[in-house]
Formats: C-alpha cells, sequence, structure tokens
C-alpha cells in the first residue's frame, strides 16, 4: 500500500463490491464545470447492472429505479469509485444498492460520497419476457 492509498479515510465501504471506476470528461460537464446527473445515472445504471448480471446469466433490463439520492456534486477531475451490494434475490428480478464516492484534490486527498440509488434488474428471454432467474451456485 503507497502513501497515497494510505490517507484514505476508512469510510469507504467493505461490504459491498467495487463493480465500477470513472472519471467524468468536460463534455459530461455543466458551465459551472459539475458534472450532469443525467451522466450520474447513467454510470450507476451500469454499475448496478453487474451484480445482476451474474447471477441472471444472461440477458437483463432495468425496471425500476427505486430511489436516487445526489447528496454532493461531482466536479470535474473526481475518480468515482462505484459499489455495489446485492439487497433482494426474487423470482424474476435482483433489486442492488449502488454508493458511489469521488476521490478529488490528490494533494490533500478527499473521498466524498457522492451518490447512492437503488435500482431493480429483470432477467429477460430472447423475447425481452421475465424469466426465472437461475439456481445459484
Ligand atoms: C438493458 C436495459 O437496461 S434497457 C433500459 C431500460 N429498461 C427497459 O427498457 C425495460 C422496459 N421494461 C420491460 O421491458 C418490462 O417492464 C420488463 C421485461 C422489464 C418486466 O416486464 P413486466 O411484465 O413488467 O414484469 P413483471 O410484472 O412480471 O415483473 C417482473 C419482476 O420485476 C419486478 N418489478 C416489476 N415492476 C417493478 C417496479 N416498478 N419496481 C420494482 N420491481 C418491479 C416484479 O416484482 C418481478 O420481480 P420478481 O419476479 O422477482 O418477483
Amino acid at each position: 500500500m503507497n502513501s497515497a492509498t494510505n490517507t484514505l479515510p476508512v469510510t469507504l465501504p467493505t461490504d459491498m463490491d467495487l463493480v465500477m471506476r470513472v472519471m467524468p470528461m468536460p463534455s459530461d460537464a455543466n458551465g459551472n464545470g459539475d458534472i450532469f446527473g443525467g451522466w450520474i445515472m447513467a454510470q450507476v445504471d451500469l454499475a448496478g447492472s453487474v451484480l445482476p448480471n451474474r447471477i441472471a446469466k444472461g440477458r437483463i433490463a432495468t425496471v425500476a429505479v427505486n430511489q436516487f439520492i445526489f447528496k454532493q456534486p461531482v466536479s470535474m477531475g473526481d475518480l468515482l469509485s462505484l459499489y455495489a451490494r446485492v439487497e433482494r434475490i426474487g423470482r424474476t428480478s435482483v433489486t442492488v444498492h449502488v454508493e458511489v464516492y469521488a476521490e478529488r484534490n490528490p494533494a490533500k486527498l478527499e473521498v466524498v460520497k457522492v451518490t447512492e440509488a437503488s435500482l431493480t434488474y429483470v432477467a429477460i428471454d430472447d423475447e425481452g419476457k421475465p424469466r426465472p432467474l437461475p439456481p445459484q451456485d
């Protein structure tokens, strides 16, 4: 572990999977340099699908965004880490909780929770209809 990693606060989730890391580009920002909420929602939808994809072992679709909270703005230069945890496995659906943390200001490293959300994904067949989840290993 290097010195930069050592300065990370211990508030990063330890009970969730790190499913994605991404850095916004200038085209994702508004005139104030803050990142558009829609861009963040797209990243959360992608990150949220990682664990349901593994569970469904095939095609899935997002059926619901149950909750979405923008706790803090995301700025240019932030490195985002997206964590996910499976909250519920149903007959055809998987609900996940996603938390997004921003690493900013490398000179005096700061980690901020910027977003949290709950999304539900449904396993679908070739015709786009819900299909039962396969047995889990
Ligand atoms: C790849 C992508 O992500 S595309 C992005 C946008 N998403 C889409 O375009 C999907 C459009 N929606 C659809 O095609 C359909 O609604 C489907 C296939 C997702 C679901 O079809 P429906 O006939 O509505 O499904 P149905 O009523 O049988 O419910 C299926 C599951 O979804 C759950 N579900 C349905 N609606 C909701 C809801 N509003 N909130 C939470 N869960 C829901 C059900 O509880 C059920 O789960 P379970 O089987 O684990 O108990």
